[in-house]
Order: C-alpha cells, then sequence, then structure tokens
C-alpha cells in the first residue's frame, strides 16, 4: 500500500494553458491540530488504517509539508451570484493539490481554507473552525444519503485567530472530487472571449470525467445534456432529503453534479417549502422551493456561455428537458419514500405527493421524522400509527391522510415487511440537523473536544440504519427555534 506521500497521480488540471489557474502554494498554518480524519474517504486514494495516519496527514492538511505529488494551484472562475454576473472570483481559499489515481477512479485533492490567493480580492484566504466542521459533517452525511457531493477526507484546525464577527480557530478542510469544475469556470473564458480556451475546458471536462461523450456525433451538445441531467438527478435528490443548499450561484454548481460548498444551507426540520436557510437570502432567491427553478436558471447561464461552441437550438432544446428530467427523477424518489416504488406509473401517484406535502405543511411536521415513522405503518392500524400522529399539531388529520395512504397501498401486492424495509432504505433515520452540528461545534470550540464530531461522522455515513444506540439524534431539534442556525456564515 502506498502512503500518502507516495500516492499514483496524474496532476491532468496543472497541465492545462495558462489562464486556467495561478500556482500557488498554501500558507503554513501554525501548529495544527487533527480534528478528524475520515478513512472511508482515504480509500478512495487507495489508502488503508496502516498508511492513512499521524503526521504526513496533518502535514498535508495543513498544507505545512505537501507530498512531491502536489502542485498546488488556484484555479479561475466568475459566476453569477443572488443573479448578478462577477466577472473575477475564483478559488479565494481553496487550492487544488493536484489528482490522486485511486483504486477505482481519479480524485482531485484541495485544500479549503489554506491561505491568500490571487483570487482572495479583500478576504483572508481562510476558513473557521465552525463552517469547516459543517462542511465536513455534511459531505459525509451527503455521501451516506446516497447524494452526489464531493468528500472530505480530513478536517484539521489551529489556533490562528481568524477574525469575522468575532475571532475563531482557523481551520482547513481536505476535499476530494473526481473534478472540481464549476460552471463558473465555463463563464470566466466566456466573459474575456477566449473561445478557444472555452473549447479546451469543455474538452478537459470530457476527456477526463465523461470519455464516452467523445464518441457522440456533437461532444459538446453531448455535454451539456449530460451537465442538465446530471443537475436534474441533483435537485430530485436534495428536494427529496428536504436538504437546502443556501448559495446557489453559478459558481457553487458543479459541472459534474455534485453538491457544491456547504456554507448556510439546512436540512428541513419542519416541513416549509418556502424555508430560507441564508440569512442574507433577503429576497428567498435560494428558498427550499425555489432549488430546481434556480439550477435551471443556472444551466441556462451555462449554456449561454457554452453557445460558441454549440448549435443555439440544440441548446435550447436540451434545456427543455430539464423541467421534465427533474419531474421525473423526483415524483421517483418521493413514490419510493411513500413506500409506491414502481407499483404503477409515477405520474398517477403526483396527487397524493402533492396532497401530503400540503398536508406536512399546514401541520407543521417534521419532515424526515414522519417519512421514517411511515416507513413502519402496516395495512392495517397498529402501534406504529400513534408515533405517526404524534407528530401532527391536529393528529385528526393524521388518521384522515393514513385512511387515503391505505387505500393507495391496498392496490399494491407484496408484504408489509418488505415494504417497509425498501422504505427505511428510502428515508433516513439521520441527517445532519443544525443542532446536532451546533453541538459539535461548541465542543471543538471550547473544549478542543472532538468526539462529537467523529460520533456525527460515523452516524451520518449510515443514515438509514436503525443505530439504537443513538436513536436520540433522530430527534427534532428541541425548540423550533434551533431551525435558526448561528453557525452557518462563513
Ligand atoms: N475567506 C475568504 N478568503 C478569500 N476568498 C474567499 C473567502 N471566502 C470566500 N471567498 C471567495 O469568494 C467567492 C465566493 O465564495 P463562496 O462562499 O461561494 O465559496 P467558498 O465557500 O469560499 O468555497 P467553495 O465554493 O470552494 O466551497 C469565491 O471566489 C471564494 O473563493
Ligand atoms: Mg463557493
Amino acid at each position: 500500500m502506498p502512503s500518502l506521500s507516495q500516492l499514483p497521480h496524474q496532476n491532468r488540471f496543472a497541465r492545462l494553458p495558462e489562464g486556467f489557474f495561478a500556482w500557488q502554494a498554501p500558507d503554513p498554518l501554525p501548529a495544527p491540530w487533527l480534528v478528524s480524519a475520515n478513512l472511508a474517504a482515504a480509500r478512495l486514494l487507495g489508502l488503508d488504517e496502516t498508511t492513512f495516519t499521524g503526521q504526513e496527514l496533518l502535514n498535508l492538511a495543513s498544507g505545512n509539508q505537501l507530498p512531491d505529488w502536489c502542485q498546488p494551484l488556484a484555479s479561475a472562475y466568475a459566476g453569477h451570484q443572488f443573479g448578478v454576473f462577477v466577472p473575477q472570483l475564483g478559488d479565494g481559499r481553496a487550492l487544488l493539490l493536484g489528482e490522486v489515481l485511486g483504486p477505482e477512479g481519479h480524485w482531485e485533492v484541495q485544500l479549503k481554507g489554506a491561505g491568500m490567493t490571487p483570487f482572495s480580492r479583500h478576504a483572508d484566504g481562510r476558513a473557521v473552525l465552525r463552517s469547516s466542521i459543517r462542511e465536513y459533517l455534511c459531505s459525509e452525511a451527503m455521501h451516506g444519503l446516497g447524494i452526489p457531493t464531493t468528500r472530505a477526507l480530513a478536517l484539521v484546525g489551529s489556533d490562528l485567530p481568524v477574525y469575522r464577527e468575532r475571532a475563531e480557530p482557523a481551520a482547513v478542510v481536505v476535499r476530494l472530487a473526481p473534478s472540481f469544475v464549476r460552471f463558473g469556470h465555463f463563464e470566466w473564458f466566456y466573459a474575456r472571449q477566449q473561445h478557444d480556451l472555452l473549447r479546451q475546458l469543455a474538452d478537459y471536462v470530457i476527456d477526463h470525467d465523461w470519455p464516452d461523450l467523445r464518441d457522440t456525433p456533437a461532444p459538446y451538445l453531448a455535454l451539456l445534456q449530460r451537465v442538465i441531467q446530471r443537475t436534474a438527478e441533483l435537485m430530485a435528490a436534495w428536494q427529496a432529503v428536504g436538504f437546502c443548499h443556501g448559495v446557489m450561484n453559478s459558481d457553487n454548481m458543479s459541472i459534474l453534479g455534485l453538491t457544491l460548498d456547504y456554507g448556510p444551507f439546512g436540512f428541513l426540520d419542519r416541513y416549509d417549502a418556502g424555508h430560507i436557510c441564508n440569512h442574507s437570502d433577503h429576497s428567498g432567491r435560494y428558498a427550499f422551493d425555489q432549488q430546481p427553478g434556480v439550477a435551471l436558471w443556472n444551466l441556462q447561464i451555462l449554456a449561454s456561455v457554452m453557445l460558441p461552441l454549440l448549435d443555439r437550438d440544440a441548446a435550447i432544446a436540451a434545456l427543455e428537458d430539464y423541467a421534465p428530467q427533474f419531474e421525473a427523477a423526483w415524483l421517483q424518489r418521493m413514490q419510493a419514500k411513500l413506500g409506491l416504488a414502481g407499483s404503477q406509473p409515477v405520474e398517477q401517484d403526483a396527487p397524493l405527493i402533492e396532497a401530503t406535502l400540503q398536508l406536512l405543511q399546514q401541520q407543521q411536521v417534521d419532515y424526515t421524522r414522519f417519512w421514517r415513522q411511515l416507513s413502519h405503518v402496516g395495512r392495517q392500524a397498529g402501534t406504529a400509527d400513534l408515533n405517526l400522529r404524534a407528530l401532527f399539531q391536529d393528529p385528526a388529520a393524521c388518521d384522515a391522510w393514513l385512511q387515503g395512504y391505505r387505500q393507495r397501498l391496498a392496490l399494491t401486492s407484496g408484504l408489509d415487511d418488505e415494504r417497509q424495509a425498501a422504505m427505511c432504505a428510502a428515508n433516513p433515520k439521520y441527517i445532519l440537523r443544525n443542532h446536532l452540528a451546533e453541538q459539535a461545534i461548541r465542543q471543538a470550540e471550547d473544549d478542543r473536544d472532538f468526539s462529537e464530531v467523529n460520533r456525527l461522522l460515523g452516524l451520518l455515513a449510515k443514515p438509514f440504519e436503525e443505530q439504537p444506540e443513538l436513536a436520540h439524534y433522530a430527534e427534532a431539534p428541541p425548540d423550533w427555534a434551533a431551525q435558526i442556525c448561528v453557525s452557518c456564515s462563513s
């Protein structure tokens, strides 16, 4: 087994021409301490418990002593932030170290919070422990939920003060993704009318991540279609699980359809379609129910900046596929949450799904707990009904809904046990609620005690499993005010 410093690599992004990035070494992180090391992600790189340990990891994560395979750089991208085009963004606090060839695929390795770069503008290039814990945990929670995401390899901190509203400890997250290319990378070259480089970027994405597209009659169109499809699937996954991203600017949209940039995100506690998890989003542009539409808006931007490579009518037609692709993927997920997967064409269950969400909204029911409790309900009334009713303000409203649900269940075949097991595999018991992240942050900040971070990491890796000794982590926050996240700013 190779060690962290000897990993096989092939730094393809670093071979792109000038204009794509700036070489940039990390700023040393003084006296770093390890908060958490994620063996599950390390295995992706070909490491195991014997090779993923100790000083080597700390050296890499802190940026203090990089292995020879690293060629650190900050990439250039632009983006639409809250609907406004910003021509120069770029990696202001992230550095791409290199690309490791893991046993089952390539992984780009990034540090987030490693100091200033030419793209830092007026900011400090750092990340604070608080937001880094949130990013670290949520990346892995999303992976546990089966939702495409950047991964988190390790989290280190330092007593180096980083000034936000107060002085806070610094931290660096080591992130992994097959590629960190964003919609904003395409916007960068289009804005500069560098159409050759735009083409090279598209070629890079195709050759690096989707070589199958090379053999299609129109590879750049196929690339756009693939991004549209992956984005539609990602949005369906977010909406079904109740994930609110909070900053869906086009520079935070991954070309591979990964969840990228964990800032003010939040999972819904009680169901509220209009929930806004980002306190600086005053207009609700990125409210929960706006996400699928915003993704389309971002895709329209992407298509427009790819136009030098595309036939315009074909691009428009590709964009028209987004809504039906999203709708189909979302309905399929919701049908599975109801335990009705495949029992009839999804469209026929659309009214039931809509009525269910309306009821949850009206009754202010905890979204995750509802689905998990429903997963235990039988064809006949039983004790599981009581737990479901307890989630409702008006239990009679639950009874009426259950009656309709059971009528629908009666049209299906199969055993209760099998359906319930399938529902438990579609409806997680554990999500990273804000109050859970808060608790881990408090302990880490106040006592340099990282046990809660690591406990949550283990719990959220298996969100569909019962884990009875940790069952209290499935409870709703003690009071709904806890939905207001005090740790969400970056
Ligand atoms: N503390 C900081 N120092 C320097 N640049 C920053 C800092 N915070 C954000 N930026 C830059 O501001 C822009 C928008 O930031 P945004 O919050 O979307 O991204 P981010 O959280 O830094 O990282 P990422 O999208 O890589 O997860 C990006 O160009 C980002 O690099
Ligand atoms: Mg960002």
